[in-house]
């Protein structure tokens, strides 16, 4: 038995292959990464993988990379083992012949791989994507041939967006070692384009470039359109038309808004797919990115403990929380045409919840996972009007500082009744959740920064220390929480005895606080996204269906909320929001859980 391990970024992957000549050369291939936790592949069955499972180039050439070495190293203990090695070779050959089935290429020298941020000089391609592809750069995760390319109309020279780059690279790894160093690399593989979005003679002349960096290896290139929505599908066209890969792959990341109701986003669909097809297509809600929602299946589906739980019959009510500490700022113009249900609760937040309430899928691969998050949003209950409270913040001085109102915006016109705050209950009617409540809640201008889920469980029937817990029994069920960011941690209320002779109990953590269990320092959520694209891994995005489904869920009450010109409730900017939520609340029996006194040991 020969066992080889190999690490590549995030793939871990083993190989276990036996001398016994009866068997088949590849025993088995153990392939564990943090998305392939645990696959079992055959030699037979590694030439029928559907592409998405073998969702990147990198982890088949690994398997054949290492089957190749195995075969080699192989211990032969016998004439028969010897006659065994023949076939393991031959096996290889023909397992990398098979390479060509699968539309990979062969060898890692001879393709690149071509970033263009659509929209570089904007202000999310400064803040979070260069960052993010630096921060993969300097992981080691970017293919070893890579170019990236800035795309906007500014008039800007390569040295002038390596200048503009270099700002914003004070990432999260700029004090370790040899950053600087890898900085300079790094933005020796930046270069800019100007032209306009809806010129396909300047997306072919970008092409022109790109086909110089190529140099005649096969070209997979990534377009991130990080410009505003209405500017997509120009700039999808042109991309599409001018300036596709002739050999490789073409994606597109699209930034949402995708649309702000069901009409307008299928029109954007049907639009994107008169240039791309789904599979080109990756629409990307960066909270999917983050690390503790990404954790959310593992927590769950590995845990024995919760699993059994994930059910009405355990679990009171779930809360899924959103908070700013500001407001608006420099975003009014964008903001005021959706609001905080289409800017928050209708994406992020509806994400996480059909995470959160899927029932087991049939694999990790991303169709097994995305069909489940369908059938969940399918599963929901129209949202009534009255179960929803809007909210806009006013202008509130404290401290000698005046915070501004929303309209106080000079591009939000002085009427705008765009709620910045909402809270929403919404069901889900199938047999796992029939009548809990899932309460959203997003806001901003808030007294904190942060998101959250919480889960709230059932008292404990027949309790037997009623007596020790008071006559409030909410406050001594048990809730998880998981908290998104910041500080990410996971941690239980749990009910303990105050150590003494007496009996007295109190509520106390199980806490599992990332920054004291873990050295690692998180990666952003576009750090993720990105390798995900890059990779053709589409677990984290979006697909149609999924789209389709969630505008359906909210599109009605946005428009009965327009249409009848609910005013929002007013709140104080920097407060805890309108008092309207814990009315919304208590219809349900519920408590906001982020409201309380919450327990620090
Ligand atoms: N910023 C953020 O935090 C987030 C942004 N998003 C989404 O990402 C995308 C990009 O956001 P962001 O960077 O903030 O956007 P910007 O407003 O900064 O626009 C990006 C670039 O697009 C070009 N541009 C802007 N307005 C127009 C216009 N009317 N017509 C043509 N070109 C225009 C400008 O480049 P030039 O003039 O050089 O061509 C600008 O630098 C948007 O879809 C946004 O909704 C999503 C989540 C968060
Ligand atoms: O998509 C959006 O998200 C940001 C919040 O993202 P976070 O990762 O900083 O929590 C929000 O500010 C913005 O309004 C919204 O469009």
């Amino acid at each position: 038995m020969a066992t080889l391990s190999s690490t590549h970024c995030r793939l871990h992957l083993t190989c276990s292959f036996s001398s016994s000549s009866s068997s088949s050369f590849l025993q088995r291939v153990t392939f564990s990464s943090n998305r392939f936790l645990h696959t079992n592949l055959s030699l037979k069955s590694l030439h029928q993988i559907p592409q998405q499972h073998a969702s990147s180039y990198f982890k088949l050439q690994t398997i054949i990379t290492l089957s190749a070495a195995a075969a080699t190293v192989a211990p032969v203990e016998s004439d028969n083992d010897n006659k065994g090695l023949e076939e393991k070779l031959s096996s290889v050959t023909s397992l990398k012949e098979s390479l060509g089935e699968f539309g990979f290429e062969k060898d890692e020298n001879e393709s690149i791989v071509s970033v263009t941020v659509v929209g570089a000089s904007g202000d999310l391609a400064k803040k979070k994507i260069f960052p993010a592809l630096f921060a993969l750069y300097y992981e080691g995760c970017l293919p070893k041939n890579f170019t990236i390319y800035g795309y906007a109309r500014s008039k800007m020279t390569d040295a002038d967006l390596r200048n503009m780059v270099s700002k914003t690279l004070t990432c999260r790894i700029d004090k370790r070692e040899n950053c600087n160093e890898k900085m300079d690399e790094f933005l020796k593989r930046c270069f800019y384009h100007s032209g306009q979005y809806d010129s396909q003679e300047n997306f072919a002349a970008l092409d022109k470039k790109l086909k110089e960096h190529e140099g005649g290896r096969i070209s997979n290139r990534l377009y991130y359109l990080s410009i505003p929505p209405n500017i997509f599908i120009d700039a999808v066209k042109c991309a599409s038309l001018s300036a596709s890969s002739a050999n490789g792959w073409t994606r597109v990341i699209v930034e949402k808004p995708f649309g702000r109701d069901s009409e307008s986003s299928a029109a954007l669909t049907k639009s994107l797919k008169q240039y791309l097809t789904e599979d080109q297509i990756f629409r990307i809600d960066h909270y999917l990115g983050k690390e503790l929602v990404e954790n959310l299946s593992v927590l769950r589906f590995s845990n024995l403990i919760f699993e059994p739980l994930w059910t009405r019959q355990y679990i009171r009510n779930v809360q899924l929380i959103f908070s700013e500490d500001f407001g608006t700022e420099g975003r009014g113009g964008y903001f005021d045409h959706y609001g905080i249900i289409r800017d928050i609760m209708q994406n992020h937040l509806l994400q996480i919840l059909a995470l959160f309430a899927m029932e087991t899928p049939v694999s990790l691969d991303a169709e097994d996972i995305r069909n489940e998050k369908v059938k969940v949003l399918r599963s929901m209950r129209p949202i009534r009007l009255e179960d929803v409270v809007i909210g806009q913040y006013k202008s509130h001085t404290r401290g000698g500082v005046t915070y501004p109102a929303y309209t106080d915006d000079k591009t939000v016109p002085n009427d705008s009744l765009t709620p910045t705050f909402a809270a929403a209950a919404l069901f889900i009617d199938n047999a796992r959740w029939d009548g809990v409540p899932f309460l959203m809640k997003a806001g901003k201008a808030l007294h904190n920064k942060g998101a959250e889920i919480r889960v709230q469980f059932r008292h404990v029937p027949g309790n037997l220390y009623n007596r020790n817990i008071g006559t409030d029994l909410d406050r001594a069920t048990n809730e998880l929480v998981i908290r998104v960011q910041p500080d990410e941690a996971i941690y239980l209320k749990i009910n303990n005895k105050v150590p003494g002779l007496g009996m007295r109990l109190d509520r106390s953590k199980l806490n599992l606080h990332y920054a004291a269990r873990y050295s690692t320092e998180i990666p952003d959520a576009y750090e993720r996204l990105l390798l995900d694209a890059i990779e053709g891994e589409r677990r984290l995005f979006i697909r149609s269906d999924e789209l389709d489904a969630a505008w359906s869920l909210f599109t009605p009450v946005l428009k009965e909320l327009e249409e009848k010109r609910i005013i929002p409730e007013y709140y104080p900017y920097g407060s805890r929001g309108p008092v309207g939520a814990h009315y919304l609340a208590a219809r349900y029996n519920v408590r906001w859980g982020d409201l309380g006194v919450d327990i620090d040991q």
